[in-house]
């Protein structure tokens, strides 16, 4: 069910707060404020004041929409998971074209290309135990020749990326209301962080980008308005939040509401859609959860979306949060986990199928 949706939208949330060191206190606590809210019931929000010009978002999209309309054997150039590639058939970073992708029987129609923090090789060589299933998501990143500014257009972009990312995970750790960071509470102590625990766990973030794109559906809906086709099938996302770039296509973007109905998330110009990963709904045990989401493009046109999503180290270790357990029920319903594992585990069972997660 659900090719039509809620007209209901989601919250907008102001970061500016976060980003201007001269704001004050109670700007700041505002901002948390109606952060907290929109992560309790949404797990969805629309993201301004984050800094990023539209001139630079649009260039993001239009740079997507230009390598998406080269030719097959142009973008097979850095096909991932080819043994004879540039990837050495790693698998995990490159181009992947249309329809790799399964949910329910049906191939997602969508290509992309999937980047990921660059893997420091001294990291590599001081691991004593490194071994095959972590060069799964090592290596380089294969970048395409074409268009020629893409590389260092988007290398900055995720550094810009980066730095929005670290101040909504604070300004996240402001609204759970924990203990302010001056406290003398371990740092490496998960269980009793303090409000910047998010911040203290992505410091090295193994943030991943995603360029999409989704031709038209042959055929989304059929006449009792059931889905027929998916664009991307329903998911939630594995880590900390997602920042959603997506051109101005309306009817694509899906978020499931805890009626279980569908909402249509459209974009909104200037705005990042932004939704909360399974890292944070383990982190608060599960208050703030990583909301479901697909994509059924029902437009006409081809549509490109940027996915930045900022994510925890890989070796950050994320449990439930004390504060968050006691206003759960007082029982601890993940225990911890190695973000770089779950990752793995998730990459391994899915990665062809990422858009059921
Ligand atoms: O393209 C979109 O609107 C969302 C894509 C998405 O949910 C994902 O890649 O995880
Ligand atoms: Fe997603």
């Amino acid at each position: 069910m659900g090719c039509t949706s809620t007209s209901n939208t989601l919250p907008i949330i102001d970061l500016a707060p976060f980003l201007d060191l001269t704001s004050t206190a109670t700007a700041r606590a505002a901002t948390a404020k109606t952060i907290a809210s929109a992560c309790l019931e949404y797990g969805f929000f629309y993201l301004i004041g984050h800094g990023i010009p539209t001139s630079t978002t649009d260039r993001v999209i239009s740079l997507a929409t230009e390598f998406f309309q080269l030719p097959k054997e142009e973008k097979e150039k850095i096909a991932r998971g080819d043994p004879g590639g540039l990837d050495g058939g790693d698998g995990a970073r490159g181009y992947q074209p249309l329809g790799e992708q399964i949910t329910k029987g049906m191939r997602d129609k969508q290509e992309a290309i999937d980047l990921y923090r660059e893997w420091d090789c001294s990291v590599e060589r001081g691991e004593k135990s490194a071994g095959p299933p972590y060069e799964f998501l090592k290596g380089p990143n294969l970048w395409p020749e074409n268009p020629k500014e893409l590389k260092p257009f988007y290398e900055s972009y995720v550094q810009e990326q980066i730095k929005v990312g670290e101040a909504l995970v604070r300004a996240m750790g402001m609204a759970l209301g924990l203990d302010p960071a001056s406290s003398t509470a371990a740092d490496d102590d998960e269980a009793t962080a303090d409000e910047e625990v998010f911040v203290k766990a992505t410091k090295n973030t193994f943030w991943v980008l995603r360029l999409i794109g989704y031709p038209a559906l042959d055929k989304p809906c059929n006449a009792d308005g059931n889905v027929e086709q998916y664009s991307c099938g329903e998911h939630s996302d594995y880590g900390c939040v997602t920042l959603l770039l997506a051109d101005a296509t309306p009817g694509a973007l899906q978020v499931k509401l805890k009626d279980g109905t569908w909402m249509d998330a459209d974009p909104i110009p200037g705005a990042f859609v932004v939704n909360i990963g399974d890292m944070i709904e383990r982190w608060t045990n599960g208050l703030w959860q990583s909301t479901r989401h697909r994509v059924i493009h029902r437009g006409e046109g081809f549509r490109v979306s940027v996915p930045f999503f900022y994510e925890p180290d890989w070796d950050a270790v994320v449990q439930p949060l004390q504060k968050c357990i006691e206003r759960t029920g007082g029982e601890d319903k993940y225990g911890p986990i190695k973000y770089g594992d779950y990752l793995l585990a998730k990459a391994y069972g899915n990665f062809y199928n990422r858009c059921q997660r």
